[in-house]
This record gives structure tokens, sequence and C-alpha cells, in this order.
């Protein structure tokens, strides 16, 4: 049967990128989606936004939703120092496939944790399953019209500190509205708009920033 365009993307890396090179990884699969195919990785120019904003809160524990292929997670992982808590959550299990694979011809395997399931059933286990008390960083690309229930579900769990940063990406387009509505309008949140553009496009898309205030 016919490949699936994660699977396309993998053998675009361990054809085009060198093992233990997370910035060749990187460069493969941007050079895959705007040469080949299209797919939904953050990309060069909102991954960009996302290394300075991990730079800039250097993480003690960070967590991902929506792995898909790992572009993200090793865009993350890659900037990341010693003994950092890195988990990653994507539901559908040929993603996590794809993405182990991915992360591990980065070299970075040992830097983060590729968890098979729904956000809504794992946030709530993080600190009895991973030993986590908060986050420090989140990274939010998942369902768009999941990024509300989950930032409330973070508040419920006891999951952010005064200072934790949410990065949501796709805030434009897809579109994540509610999620911006609330954010931009909670007391508990700080919240800053990062303009781009929809990856491989140029079509208006940017990035939300929130710090929680506690
Ligand atoms: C709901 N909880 C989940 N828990 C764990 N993994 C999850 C969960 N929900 C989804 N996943 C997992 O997270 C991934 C889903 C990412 C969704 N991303 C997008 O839809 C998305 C869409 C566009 C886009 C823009 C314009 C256009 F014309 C077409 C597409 C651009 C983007 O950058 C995106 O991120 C994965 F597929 C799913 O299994
Ligand atoms: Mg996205």
């Amino acid at each position: 049967t016919r490949s699936t365009r994660p699977q396309r993307m993998l053998k675009a890396v361990q054809k085009n990128a060198t093992k233990g090179n997370p910035e060749s990884v990187i460069s493969a699969i941007d050079y895959f989606c705007k040469h080949s195919e299209w797919a939904m990785n953050v990309g060069d120019e909102k991954g960009s936004i996302l290394d300075s904003v991990v730079t800039e809160v250097n993480p003690s524990t960070v967590l991902e939703l929506g792995t898909y292929c790992g572009y993200s997670t090793v865009r993350i992982a890659r900037l990341l120092s010693p003994g950092t808590k890195f988990i990653t959550l994507e539901f559908n299990p040929a993603n996590v496939t794809v993405a182990r694979q991915i992360i591990a011809h980065a070299g970075l395997q040992d830097k983060v944790t590729v968890v098979e399931g729904s956000s809504g059933d794992l946030i709530p286990q993080m600190k009895e399953r991973f030993g986590i008390t908060t986050f420090d960083f989140i990274f939010l690309d998942h369902w768009k019209d999941r990024y509300l229930p989950d930032i409330k579900l973070f508040e419920e769990c006891g999951l952010l500190r005064k200072g934790s940063v949410l990065l949501a990406d796709n805030v434009i387009c897809p579109g994540a509205p509610e999620y911006l509505e609330y954010v931009r309008n909670s007391p508990r949140y700080e919240s800053r708009y990062y303009p781009a553009h929809l990856e491989y496009t140029t079509l208006e898309d940017g990035m939300e920033k929130s710090v929680f205030l506690g």
C-alpha cells in the first residue's frame, strides 16, 4: 500500500541528513516540505521564533503537545541544557513511530521522551508518571480546538508556576480564537503575539507567547 507523508518525510531525512546532526535533520525536513510535499511542521520562520523563546526561557522542564513527525521536537531538544526533562505527547501511533526515528537520526533520543497518548488523558498523569511538579515551557501545536481545554487542564492540575511560558503555534492559521481570547483577556496571563507566516507559504500566521502570572 502507498506510503504516508510522514513515512516519506522520514525517508528524506534518512537519505539527506547526517546522523547525529540536528541542524541537518531540520534542513532536510524544510527542504522536503519546500520542494516535495508541504507538511504541517512549524517550519523555519516560526521555528526561529520557537528557538529564541526556548533559549530565552532556558527551561528545566518542557512539554510539547502534538509531536507529529518530531520537527519541532528536534528544534527544541537541540537547544536544551543537559538534565532538562522534555516530554512530547502524540496520540497517533504511526506518527510516534516516525517521530522517534527522526529524533534518533538527530541523535537526540536521550533528550526527549515521546509519549503515545492524548493530552487530555496524559496531562493529569504528568506528576505521578513523570515526576513533574510544574512545566517551565509548553509548546502547543496539536488540534487547535484543544488549546483552550488543555491550558485550563494545566491550571487545574497545578502544572503552571509563576513565570511558566506557553507558546502556541497557528493562532491565526488554522487559528485558535477561543484560546487567544482567553490568554489575552485573563488577568492570569501576560500575552504577546509574534507575527509570521504559515510554514513554507506566504499566508499570514503567528505564534502567541503567554506567561502565567500565578
Ligand atoms: C487532542 N490531544 C492530542 N494529544 C496528543 N496528540 C495530539 C492531540 N491532538 C492532535 N495530536 C497530534 O498532533 C498532531 C496534530 C497537529 C494539528 N496541527 C494542525 O492541524 C496544523 C494545521 C496547519 C494547516 C494550516 C493551513 C492549512 F491549509 C492546512 C493545515 C498548520 C499547522 O502548523 C498545524 O499545526 C498530530 F497530527 C496529531 O496526531
Ligand atoms: Mg502548527
